[in-house]
């Protein structure tokens, strides 16, 4: 398993499901670390639903020079999604043989330069994209999201044990939507039932980070919106 030429530390972001917030942590994530002034490359290989794209308000395929892809870049932060691929709300259907082929493409070929860290936001479970990445290069950790309840932590133990079985450090797990404040009252209530076995010392995870439900929340990375994670967030993986 190669390491990537000059990217010191490469997270992975997954999710047992679809829906639990995962991209929104992986931009959220990159974009914060960019913030704090570290070299930051964010990688969307989610083939079924590239939603970094929207985030970002990206409708450009990237640039070629010189036999090298260059990123979108955002303020420093430069961006790789399958979404800049295909058009716009088009499905596309990627045959295993191809995907092995891109994604060597988009870690070697893209001119990433030097990064403190790649953040790759994968598809939610245990398929072929993920499999691929983890033969193909070094992965530093693993930033699990999910939901608090019991099916979606069922999910996620599937995905848990694929990655351990693997030998991919899971550095955290992201508990996302765990619970909102009431805006009339205040009161901060509870979503979903809690699971309450312990995934955490189940599968020797450091760090949990627990997010909250955001009213009116905007998928747009631009819009000023307050979200009182940013500490929180960024402790996610190890910083340099
Ligand atoms: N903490 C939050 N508060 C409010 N809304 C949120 C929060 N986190 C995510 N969302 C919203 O939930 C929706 C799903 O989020 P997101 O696309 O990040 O999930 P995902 O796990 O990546 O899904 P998929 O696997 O289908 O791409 C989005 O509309 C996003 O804005």
């Amino acid at each position: 398993m190669s390491k990537i030429n000059k990217i010191k530390k490469i997270y992975v972001v997954n999710s047992g499901k679809g829906g639990v917030g995962k991209s929104t942590i992986a931009s959220r994530l990159a974009f914060l670390l960019n913030k704090q002034k570290y070299k930051v490359g964010l990688l969307d290989l989610d083939i079924h639903g590239p939603s970094i794209t929207n985030i970002f308000n990206i409708s450009n395929p990237p640039l070629v020079k010189e036999g090298k892809m260059l990123p979108y870049q955002n303020n420093g932060l430069k961006i790789v999604s399958m979404g800049m691929f295909v058009e716009k709300d088009k499905a596309f259907i990627w045959k295993g043989v191809i995907l092995k082929g891109i994604i060597k493409q988009l870690l070697n070929d893209v001119e990433w330069k030097e990064l403190d860290f790649l953040i790759i936001d994968t598809p939610p479970g245990t398929g072929d994209i993920l499999i691929n990445l983890i033969q193909e290069i070094k992965i530093d950790g693993v930033i699990m999201v999910t939901t608090p309840q019991a099916m979606s932590k069922a999910d996620v133990r599937r995905s848990l044990n694929m990655i351990k079985q693997l030998n991919i450090p899971i550095t955290s797990l992201v508990e996302n939507m765990s619970s909102f404040t009431c805006p009339h009252c205040n009161e901060k209530i509870s979503i979903f039932k809690h699971d309450d076995s312990n995934i955490l010392s189940e599968y020797s995870i450091d760090k949990h980070i627990v997010l909250p439900f955001e009213l009116n929340y905007n998928d747009s990375i631009f819009e000023d919106i307050e979200w009182n994670i940013e500490k929180e967030l960024t402790e996610v993986v190890k910083i340099l």
